[in-house]
């Protein structure tokens, strides 16, 4: 019998989601640990604890590259930006608070626009 074909899944309105989602990141009051790389020349021991630095300007980047295959990817950059922070900040500091706020913030966007797809 002849097989369904299957109908290829359109990625494209979920980049134009990764750059509201971005926006929205950067647009937050809680965002500025995290708009740009961090000095790990200034930073002691930063280089050593944090193995995979991201920061929100370095994921726009690979937007603007089309390095984000999907959503997925891009959110596993994202996640990687609140992990870091929390492996090498207190939970009770300023940055350490911070992260824990944008997390939470950004659970909340990604699953409301979710239901979209
Ligand atoms: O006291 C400091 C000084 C610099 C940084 C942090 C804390 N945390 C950031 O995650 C990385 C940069």
């Amino acid at each position: 019998c002849a097989k369904k074909a299957k109908t290829p899944k359109d990625s494209s309105n979920e980049l134009a989601v990764c750059r509201v989602l971005l926006a929205d990141l950067e647009a937050h009051q809680d965002a500025w640990p995290f708009l740009s790389p961090v000095q790990h020349k200034s930073v002691p021991g930063y280089r050593k604890v944090i193995k995979k630095p991201m920061d929100f300007s370095t994921i726009k980047e690979k937007l603007t590259n089309n390095l984000y295959l999907n959503l997925e990817n891009f959110i596993v950059d994202v996640n990687l930006v609140f992990d870091n922070c929390q492996r090498f900040n207190e939970d009770d500091s300023e940055i350490g608070r911070a992260g824990h706020r944008m997390r939470r913030f950004f659970d909340k966007r990604w699953t409301e626009l979710l239901q979209f797809f």
